[in-house]
């Protein structure tokens, strides 16, 4: 039977994965049901709901202005009701609002349909706040939880995850890029793949789910980190060596915290290693807001409100997510770039120093 297609979440990439699942829903009616809906965190904007403006225009004018909808996308406010309606819940939201989201679809749990499962396209980490009650329970070092953990433990559903090198304004023109999608059930990870790929947006596959979303997460750490490259007035090569560190501190990570579960070193050449690490180091978001931080000298806060127009970071809330797993688990002095750049962020480092950091990496040892 034909699969509910709902989308959690209607930012930037939010938007731009919903258009694409809506576009292969109307080309393959046998495995999707050609209308998606899609969960908008309401707001009014010019005096009009947000999710209206969707419905009327075929357009989210705030998060991804200037690209046209298929109109069997559905935008709703109404979150519960997605509970009871999707098979396949695709979560696309900024990491901070996902617990939230999860309680309140939790509340559907019974009327969820049989079968029904999750992917994460969320890039960050959970942190169970010091004496559980987070909702997450288990996870990595000190305390980390995984976002795709926290979807399962919360739903009782599985989940599988998509992550790549995909800034969403370039997807949304639709020129050529790749993702990755984790998924340990290979005939999920196929129907995924129905769901996702066009012929600008190819999918590979791989049952590394921990590594993929570990990827994901980690990447935007060190983007935080050449954005200060940029920021101070380093060039091109510094910014190289902050991509290999950050790179080498990203799979010492995995293989220090989760190697139990699976992490292949050859994920990091997928389009969710490297590829995304590379991408978001010169394009994204994070590195272009940390830019702006050194050469301002404006919260981070400050700046997002100033320069976003509502999209999020998650690379310094991730710096400060990893900080906290790293210290409890007595691990900081191995992973110097990742804790500096949480530092910066906090401006308990001076953004000069996080030369100084790289200078004496271990790796130099
Ligand atoms: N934008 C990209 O280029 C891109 C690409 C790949 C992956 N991602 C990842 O996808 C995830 C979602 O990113 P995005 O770009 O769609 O979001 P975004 O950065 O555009 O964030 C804005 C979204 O957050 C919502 N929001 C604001 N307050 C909220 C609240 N209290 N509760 C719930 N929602 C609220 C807004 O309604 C809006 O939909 C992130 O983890 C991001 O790292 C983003
Ligand atoms: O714009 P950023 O820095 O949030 O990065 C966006 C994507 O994660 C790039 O793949």
């Amino acid at each position: 039977m034909a699969r509910n297609v709902a989308i959690i979440g209607s930012g930037n990439w939010g938007t731009c994965i919903a258009k694409i699942c809506a576009k292969n829903a109307l080309v393959s009616a046998s495995l999707f049901n050609k209308e998606v809906r899609m969960w908008v965190f309401e707001e009014t904007v010019d005096g009009q709901p947000l999710s209206g403006i969707i419905n009327s225009r075929h357009e989210n004018v705030k998060y991804l202005p200037g690209i046209a909808l298929p109109d069997t996308l559905v935008a709703t406010p109404d979150l519960p009701s997605l509970g009871e309606w999707a098979d396949i819940f695709v979560f696309v939201l900024p990491h901070q609002f996902l617990l939230p989201a999860c309680r309140t679809l939790r509340q559907q749990r019974a009327k969820f349909r049989s079968g029904a499962y999750a992917v994460s396209l969320i890039k960050g980490i959970h942190v169970e706040p010091a004496g559980g009650g987070g909702g997450g329970g288990g996870g990595g070092g000190g305390g980390l939880v995984l976002l795709s953990d926290l979807i399962r433990q919360q739903l009782e559903v599985d989940c599988a995850v998509l992550m790549g090198a995909n800034l969403a304004p370039e997807v949304a023109q639709e020129t050529f890029c790749e993702a990755t999608v984790g998924s340990r059930d290979p005939s999920r990870a196929r129907e995924l793949k129905a769901l996702f790929e066009t012929n600008y947006f190819r999918i590979g596959t791989t049952s590394d789910e921990v590594g993929v979303e570990l990827c994901g997460a980690l990447k935007n750490v060190v983007a935080t980190g050449a954005g200060f490259c940029d920021g101070l007035g380093y060039g091109d090569n510094t910014k190289a060596a902050i991509i290999r560190l950050g790179l080498m501190e990203m799979m010492k990570f995995m293989r220090t915290f989760y190697a139990s579960k699976g992490v292949q070193d050859r994920t990091f050449f997928e389009s969710c290693g490297i590829a995304d690490l590379v991408t978001t180091c010169y394009g994204g978001r994070n590195r272009r807001l940390a830019e702006a931080f050194v050469k301002t000298g404006k919260p981070i806060s400050q700046l997002e409100d100033e320069l976003l127009n509502g999209q999020k970071l998650q690379g310094p809330q991730t710096a400060a997510e990893v900080y906290t797993g790293l210290q409890a688990a007595d691990r900081l002095a191995e992973f110097p770039l990742m804790a500096a750049v949480h530092l910066i962020c906090e401006r308990r480092l001076a953004p000069e120093k996080f030369i100084d950091t790289l200078r004496n990496h271990p790796e130099h040892a």
